[in-house]
């Protein structure tokens, strides 16, 4: 398919299976209801319930240990709820409803297919190594969605325009910089035409001359395409210019959620007080 070279994301592919009938199921893309991860008697997401809605940009602020990379591990079945449900486009994400209409923890085939709906980007870039930027790209989309190579190198290269780096096509990961290295891996995630990109600290194991770049490219995308996000970050001032929605986190709760306006300018509670004080 043909895609604007400018905004490589504005037209999203119909993808196969369930994911095709998530991109006009009704309600919250994603939802969280009470949903509790403890790990032995260590509570760590305490009957959380969020939602984030189709385009939303939602960003998880919050002291360290608050539970924020669990979430989003959570949604990359890297980790399952010890409680509670997870929803991805209506449909139960960790669960399925059994026979008897009760709902019961999910097998790996029913999360890898919800999976194919979400993109994440890592504090730690993961490149494969011995591949080149193209073939990093579009590993993936060929050989798990079944792209074909043509297209899925087409796409790889409006991609890599996306993030500046059109000109670094055939170089290996060692040949670059720590910031080009995580805008490939920007662009590995949005080749997967995800409908969600998670985003957990990307900028955290960067050189700080090299942070900037990054959150430029990240700032573009949130402002320029209709991708729904759910970031972790520390960067504050970058939160506030993507975000829709901020969420402050302490022990496993979310204790306020606002625009970020709210949040930073006038935040209600006396914890997100003390964590901004802290951070800014
Ligand atoms: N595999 C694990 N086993 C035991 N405890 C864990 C495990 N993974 C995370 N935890 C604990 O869960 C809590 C929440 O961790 P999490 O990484 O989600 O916090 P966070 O808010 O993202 O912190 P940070 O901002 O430092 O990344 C922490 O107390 C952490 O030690």
């Amino acid at each position: 398919m043909a895609t604007d070279p400018v905004n490589p994301l504005e037209k999203q592919a119909p993808q196969d299976g369930p994911a095709a009938s998530a991109e006009t199921a009704p309600g919250h893309l994603v939802e969280f209801d009470q949903v509790v991860k403890r790990y032995g008697d260590h509570v760590v997401l305490d009957n959380l319930d969020f939602t984030v809605e189709r385009g939303q940009h939602v960003t998880l602020i919050g002291p360290s240990g608050s539970g924020k990379t669990t979430i989003l591990r959570l949604l990359m079945t890297l980790e399952r709820v010890s409680d509670g449900v997870i929803r991805v486009g209506g449909e139960p994400f960790s669960h399925v409803l059994g026979a008897d209409g009760k709902l019961k923890p999910a097998g790996e085939k029913h999360q890898r297919q919800i999976r194919k709906k979400i993109g994440m980007v890592f504090q730690q870039f993961n490149l494969f190594p011995n591949m080149n930027v193209l073939q990093n790209i579009t590993e993936a989309p060929v050989n798990v969605l079944g792209v074909d190579r043509a297209e899925a190198e087409e796409r790889a290269r409006e991609l890599l325009e996306l993030v500046g780096l059109r000109e670094k096509v055939t170089a290996h990961p060692t040949q670059l910089s720590g910031g080009q290295q995580q805008r490939v891996a920007i662009a590995r995630a949005l080749a997967m035409r995800p409908e969600i990109l998670l985003l957990d600290e990307v900028t955290s194991a960067l050189d700080p001359e090299l942070v900037a770049g990054v959150l430029d490219v990240l700032r573009n995308i949130a402002h320029t395409t209709d991708i729904t996000m759910l970031c972790v970050t520390h960067e504050m001032s970058f939160a506030r210019d993507i975000s829709d929605t901020v969420l402050m986190f302490d022990a496993g709760r979310v204790v306020e959620s606002g625009s970020p306006e709210q949040i930073f300018t006038e935040p209600a509670h006396e914890r997100t007080r003390g964590f901004l004080s802290a951070v800014l």
